[in-house]
């Protein structure tokens, strides 16, 4: 297999309501979506989830893609590729820059799995034939604006419910969900919110039977959420910490999280995420997919990664429809009564929507 183009597009898409974290807001989704062509012409699609805003890991939609343009692309451009496998190699002569990479390795997968013939969940690995979903809520302005976007989604059939957490922002609404919803399956994400200085407060989440708290603590302090995980009798679940297999080697040995998020742009590609689905597996950590407000792009490869045996727990790759009025994809990415039904088209299983696709280009370059 040889890339012989690749074209990156920046795409501009408003989504339907603001999605609030304790870092900020976004609404205005700016990201990138790549295109991989091979000899035959055949391409293949990827998105990226780095933010126009270093908030959440130090990447941003301009340092993609001056890495993808100054290096990453260069790299692989006219190189023989035998399987996808081969580019996070390739790329290891690059540090960190992991949501770029995994924009072009993305890409060269779904490429690959339609060369080959196969839907790409089949050339993951992943056995199932339809995923269980769950939904991520932002912060809201009110509890109650609150209790109601969690009733709707409770309606809509989706799996479990994942609210913010934030200081001033934790148990009382915590409480209030559970007065209203005390059974509904149901986590906690703190996006490092909080510090070892709050373990008391921390316990108190306890009594609420959560599935998990997420990302307590600062993404670099897998040390720490260790401390705080014998303090807690609710499984923590780390999300920024795990930036590679060998962060999830060493949350795993010193007991800093019973579950692990897994997003393969955070990771750097598809074959590192496989590598840490596989780690959590033989030790028993259970997994799910996290999202990154993808367009239809990164959300049928969210699809794909969720089918490998693992993935036991619901994910936040909730439908097209709750992001977008329009998304770039056909069909759209539905869910129905909480499940999504794995394409068994070859690749990603879902097509580019051009006409959506180029309305939402802001700029765009091609590489020969
Ligand atoms: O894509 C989705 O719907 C999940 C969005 C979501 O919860 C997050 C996206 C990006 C950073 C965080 O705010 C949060 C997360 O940590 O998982
Ligand atoms: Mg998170």
């Amino acid at each position: 297999m040889k890339i012989t183009e690749v074209t990156i597009r920046q795409l501009s898409m408003r989504m339907k309501s603001p999605f609030t974290t304790s870092f900020g807001t976004v609404q205005d989704k700016q990201f990138l979506i790549l295109e991989a062509k091979d000899e035959s012409g055949l391409s293949g699609w990827g998105e990226g989830v780095a933010f126009e805003v270093p908030w959440y890991t130090e990447e941003t939609v301009k340092t993609s893609w001056h890495m993808l343009e100054d290096f990453l692309i260069p790299l692989v451009l006219n190189k023989d590729v035998q399987h996808p496998d081969e580019i996070s190699a390739i790329f290891k002569v690059i540090r960190q820059n992991n949501m770029a990479k995994a924009t072009l390795e993305s890409a060269v997968w779904d490429l690959y799995a339609k060369r080959t013939e196969q839907s790409l969940a089949h050339a993951l690995g992943g056995t199932k034939e339809k995923i269980e979903v769950g939904i991520s809520i932002g912060i809201q302005p009110t509890t109650e604006q609150l209790l109601q976007l969690i009733e709707e989604h409770v309606t809509a059939g989706y799996k479990r419910m994942k609210v913010k957490i934030k200081p001033d922002k934790d148990i009382e609404v915590i409480r209030a969900i559970r007065a209203r919803f005390p059974e509904v399956p149901l986590m906690a994400d703190a996006n490092s919110a909080y510090s070892l200085d709050d373990i008391e407060l921390l316990q108190q989440l306890d009594e609420f039977n959560l599935m998990m708290i997420e990302q307590p603590l600062a993404s670099d302090d897998i040390i720490n959420h260790a401390k705080l995980q014998k303090q807690l009798k609710t499984p923590i679940c780390l999300d920024e910490s795990i930036c590679s297999y060998e962060d999830a080697r060493t949350a795993i040995e010193l007991g800093s999280c019973g579950v692990i998020n897994i997003k393969f742009g955070r990771v750097g590609g598809l074959t590192e995420a496989k590598r840490i689905h596989d780690l959590c597996m033989q030790h028993g950590i259970k997994v799910w997919c996290g999202g990154m407000l993808e367009s239809g792009i990164g959300r049928a490869h969210n699809v794909a990664l969720t089918t490998l045996q693992n993935f036991v727990l619901p994910g936040d790759t909730a439908g097209s429809n709750h992001y977008w009025d329009q998304d770039i994809i056909s069909p759209e990415v539905i869910v129905e009564d909480g499940y999504i039904k794995v394409p068994e088209g070859y690749g990603v299983g879902y097509e580019p929507n051009m006409e959506s696709l180029e309305q939402f280009t802001v700029s765009k370059k091609v590489y020969r």
